[in-house]
C-alpha cells in the first residue's frame, strides 16, 4: 500500500468518527464559518516573490522536522517575513499538526491560509472553512476526478479557493475544472519521496494560462526560485527548509530577502 491509500484509509475511519462527534451543523455555527475568506490567488498575482510557508513539524519523509515548534510564533514571523500565504498541516497522524494549530494560525495572522490536508470527503471542507482556512487542498493523486469536480465545487459554494495537486500530464489532464482556481505541481515523488524540481518546470507549459501555478516541495534556495519564475510559476510552496532550522520565520525572512534583492 502506498502512503497516499495509507493516509486516505485512516482519513476516512477519522471522518466517519468525526461527523458523529461534531455534525456539520455544529461546524456551520461557527464564527468564521461566515467570514469572507482571503485570497491567495490574488495575493500571488500581486507578488514578486510568491512564498507560501508552511508549519509542519514532522512528515513522512521527513519525521522529525520541528516537532516543538509552536504555531503561533511561527505564523506571526512567517507573516512579518512578508510570505504572500501560509500552508498549515491539519493531518495529526502523519505530520503531527492538527486543526487546532490551523484555528491558532487564523486568530495570529491576517494572511490566507491553506488547509493543507487530504480531503477525501465534503465534510472536511465545512472543517476547513469553519476552522478559518481561506484555500484547500485537492490532490489529484487520491480522487477520482469526479470528486476533485464535486469536492471544488463545494468549496467555491463555501467561499473557499481551490489549490489542485498534480504529479504529472494525465492528472493534470483529467482534472481541468473552472472551479480550480490554482495548480500546484508537486516536486516530490510520493513513492519515492524523491524530489526534482525538473517535475514542475516539465509541467509548466502544459498548464493552461487561467490557473495561477505553483511549485510545491523540496525549494532549498532562491536560485531554484529564479529558475521556476522563468516557468512561468507565481507561488512557491516551501515547508521543510524553514521548518528544519531552528528560527523559521528568520530563515522565511532571509530566504524572502534575498530573493527579493536578486529580483531587483
Ligand atoms: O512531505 C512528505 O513526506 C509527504 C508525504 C506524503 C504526502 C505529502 C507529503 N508532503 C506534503 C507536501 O506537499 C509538502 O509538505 C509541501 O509541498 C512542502 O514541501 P517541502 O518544502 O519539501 O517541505
Amino acid at each position: 500500500m502506498n502512503i497516499l491509500d495509507k493516509i486516505a484509509a485512516r482519513k476516512r475511519e477519522e471522518v466517519e468518527i468525526l461527523k458523529e462527534e461534531v455534525p456539520v451543523e455544529t461546524l456551520q455555527m461557527l464564527p468564521h464559518f461566515k467570514r469572507k475568506c482571503f485570497s491567495l490567488k490574488e495575493n500571488l498575482k500581486k507578488s514578486k516573490t510568491g512564498i507560501i510557508s508552511e508549519f509542519k513539524r514532522r512528515s513522512p519523509s521527513h519525521p522529525e522536522i520541528n516537532l516543538g515548534a509552536d504555531v503561533a510564533e511561527v505564523t506571526k514571523a512567517y507573516e512579518a517575513a512578508g510570505a504572500c500565504g501560509i500552508s498549515v498541516l491539519t493531518d495529526e497522524d502523519f505530520f503531527g499538526g492538527s486543526l487546532d494549530d490551523l484555528a491558532v494560525a487564523r486568530e495570529t495572522v491576517k494572511l490566507p491560509l491553506l488547509r493543507k490536508d487530504f480531503i477525501i470527503d465534503e465534510y472536511q471542507l465545512i472543517e476547513a472553512k469553519a476552522m478559518g482556512a481561506d484555500v484547500i487542498l485537492l490532490i489529484a493523486a487520491m480522487l477520482k476526478p469526479k470528486q476533485v469536480e464535486q469536492f471544488s465545487k463545494k468549496a467555491k459554494a463555501l467561499g473557499l479557493e481551490v489549490l489542485l495537486e498534480v504529479h504529472n500530464e494525465e492528472e493534470l489532464k483529467n482534472n481541468i475544472f473552472d472551479t480550480i482556481d490554482m495548480i500546484g505541481v508537486n516536486n516530490r515523488n510520493l513513492k519515492t519521496f524523491e524530489v526534482n524540481l525538473q517535475t514542475s518546470k516539465d509541467l509548466a507549459e502544459k498548464i493552461p494560462g487561467q490557473y495561477v501555478k505553483i511549485s510545491e516541495s523540496g525549494i532549498s534556495d532562491t536560485t531554484a526560485i529564479l529558475e521556476l519564475q522563468k516557468s512561468g510559476f507565481q507561488g512557491f510552496l516551501i515547508g521543510g527548509n524553514f521548518m528544519k532550522t531552528e528560527d523559521p520565520g528568520k530563515s522565511a525572512s532571509e530566504f524572502i530577502n534575498e530573493l527579493k534583492s536578486r529580483s531587483k
